[in-house]
């Protein structure tokens, strides 16, 4: 007897672990927008100041005229008071410093002291009230930013957020939303410390005009110092972008419940926190690059600030050693230095703050008008109620940046009360497909049709309206039970029709388990959340769509996880209420193909075959031999 065949050792040895790849070097300056500061010289950043001072008043006033109002005026009393304090301050000098008794001199400087007291306090007391009005105004400034930023990306075009670039644009302008927090601040800083200069100026010119020149030479130079430095850290900012859009996009990922079972079990956490320090480190690496420059920005503006200030002190020492201006003149002089000098400083800090958020709301503004050009501008026609037939004509429809279209010359008619089954492999067109009919991407070549009316001329709004679609990676939004089924879109008949649904995807009993039934919070993640399993929550995706009684029903891949009790009760559902509506069914399940009217087998971004299901599953095609596959084991 010959002996049995040795089978194969189990391959037990573990394979030799090789370092993980590092993150992927991605680089958003300059291939997808212009860096504004390649071509900025320092005077073109000065000028943009009261521009950037127009746009933080315009964005204010629409938000609180009172609080602007209110700001405003404070600027004007914080002004008046130092200008008024310094005056008082030269006539309380002129009395103390002046021959005789104390008790004399103190009593002829007592108004003065008085006038320099209740200018003090009403300059704080504008200071308070300034911070309560910027109190007022910048949470809701933020939140209009905010909220400006999330409905120009959820209003754009969908086939737009693939274009290339267009995730980075949008990081880019979340800073400005960030920015959007100081900006008043600095406006109202920025103004105050004018105000405050010019008051202080003002009283330095009377007192001796070569004081203010000086001045201006000593504080120029932190200026300048201040706008470079802010230069380099946009720059730096803009180098990392990408990586921070990335880093950002990974940490949801990573961090999110949803994906915790997958990460522990494959071995992942390790490479991802890996992954993350990596490219953190990278953008350190950029920051850390650019802190030299800084220090030498800094060091050279202070040096050449500090030579011109030991010049203002030495020129007041000489004219007052030298007789050219009395003791309280100088007296009053290094008051109004210190003050001047002080407005000065804040007048560069804020200045190159306001500059640098300039930048970055440029950032938001740029991306708001992008997503503003690529918002729907489609026709304003309603569609007509229902919706009866959709039809394709030599319809083509390519991704960004991708060589050969997805949908690659497709023609076909559907009529309400039919169901029509799309399958295929693989990446051959089929979500596109069902995009192109409900008219989330318009067709680049040929035409998508509702009842006779291209869908590009029709209002998409009123268009979604009569739409329901169940996409194949379906949100599990975190919301209670009953808005993950209304989607905000609540009914007259209340929670009955939101009841009906549940009942017929079989959630009905698994709903009424919940602890809050309908008022259930679907989020594990937060507090007083629960969880659904994943079959359960494609029921939940189902019932939204049912729910809408809609006369376009699109389903992709509807009951990829369910079991097979949940799966006949939505296949008998869709047969059901087919005969009002258009139904649409992606599928994989080949078997399930047979509630269909008809079927389509989608092939490189072709119909290959066509017809009902004993037609192509005895057609001797692709249907016949995945159908072969499908049964094989
Ligand atoms: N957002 C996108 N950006 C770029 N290319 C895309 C995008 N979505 C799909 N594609 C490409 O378009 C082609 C068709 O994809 P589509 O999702 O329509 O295929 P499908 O038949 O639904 O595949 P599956 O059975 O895997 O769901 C594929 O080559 C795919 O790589």
């Amino acid at each position: 007897m010959s002996p049995e065949p040795a089978s194969p050792a189990p391959d037990t040895a573990a394979p030799r672990r090789l370092p993980p790849p590092p993150p992927a070097e991605l680089r958003y300056g300059g291939r997808h927008a212009k860096n504004p500061l390649t071509d900025a010289s320092f005077a073109q950043m000065c000028r943009r100041l009261p521009s950037v001072l127009a746009q933080t008043a315009r964005m204010a006033w629409v938000i609180d005229r009172r609080a602007v109002l209110l700001l405003a005026s404070c600027q004007l009393a914080i002004g008046t008071s130092a200008a008024v304090l310094l005056t008082a301050t030269s006539r309380a000098m002129r009395w103390i410093l002046a021959n005789g008794e104390v008790a004399d001199r103190l009593h002829q400087a007592l108004p003065a002291l008085l006038v320099i007291t209740c200018a003090s306090a009403a300059g704080r007391v504008a200071t308070a009230l300034s911070s309560y009005a910027d109190g007022r105004i910048t949470p809701r400034l933020t939140t209009e930013s905010d909220c400006a930023l999330v409905a120009a990306v959820c209003r754009m075009e969908a086939a737009a957020r693939a274009e290339d670039g267009c995730a980075d644009r949008q990081e880019a302008a979340e800073m400005g939303v960030v920015r959007s927090h100081v900006m008043v601040q600095d406006a109202t800083r920025f103004t105050a410390a004018v105000v405050r200069m010019v008051s202080a100026s003002g009283v330095l010119s009377v007192l001796h005009p070569l004081l203010l020149p000086l001045l201006l030479l000593a504080v120029v130079p932190a200026g300048v110092g201040a706008v470079l430095h802010a230069r380099v850290s946009y720059e730096t900012h803009y180098a990392n972008v990408g990586d921070r859009n990335v880093r950002q996009n990974l940490r949801g990922w990573a961090t999110s419940v949803k994906f915790t079972d997958e990460i522990r079990a494959n071995g992942m956490t390790s490479y991802l926190v890996f992954w993350y320090r990596s490219i953190s480190e990278r953008i350190d690496a950029r920051t850390l690059a650019a802190a030299p420059k800084m220090l030498r920005i800094v060091l050279v503006s202070s040096a050449i600030g500090g030579i011109f200030l030991v010049a203002t002190w030495a020129g007041l020492a000489w004219l007052a050693a030298s007789g050219r201006i009395e003791p309280a003149i100088a007296a009053t002089a290094v008051v109004a230095v210190q003050t001047a000098l002080a407005a000065l400083s804040q007048l560069v800090i804020y200045g190159a703050a306001m500059f640098h958020t300039s930048l970055y709301l440029a950032d938001m503004g740029g991306f708001l008008d992008y997503a503003a050009e690529r918002a729907p501008s489609r026709g304003e026609f309603t569609p007509s109620r229902p919706v009866e037939e959709i039809r394709l004509d030599e319809v083509v429809y390519r991704y960004p940046g991708k060589e050969t279209p997805a949908v690659a010359g497709v023609s076909l008619t559907v009529r309400s009360g039919e169901i029509l089954a799309v399958v295929g492999e693989n990446g051959s067109g089929k979500s596109t497909l069902t995009r192109l009919l409900a008219a989330i991407f318009l067709a680049d070549k040929g035409m998508v049709s509702w009842n006779g009316r291209n869908v590009a001329d029709l209002d998409p709004d009123s268009l979604w309206d009569l739409s329901g679609l169940v996409p194949q990676n379906f949100a599990q939004w975190p919301l209670s039970v009953r808005d993950n089924v209304t989607l905000g879109q609540p009914r007259e008949a209340g929670d009955d029709l939101v009841w009906r649904a549940l009942e017929e995807v079989g959630l009905r009993d698994a709903v009424e388990e919940l602890p809050g039934g309908l008022d259930t919070l679907l989020a594990r993640e937060l507090w007083g959340g629960t969880e659904l399993s994943g079959g359960q929550w494609q029921r939940l995706a189902c019932a939204r769509a049912l729910y809408r009684r809609s006369s376009l029903l699109i389903l992709d891949e509807p009951t990829s996880q369910m079991d097979a009790r949940g799966e006949h009760a939505i296949l008998e559902e869709i047969k059901t209420i087919a005969a009002g509506r258009i139904t649409i069914v992606v599928t994989h399940q080949l078997v399930n193909t047979k509630i269909a009217d008809r079927i389509i087998v989608m092939e490189h971004g072709r119909i290959a075959e066509h017809g009902t299901y004993d037609e192509v599953a005895h057609g001797g095609g692709l249907f016949a031999e995945l159908l072969a596959l499908s049964t094989d084991r």
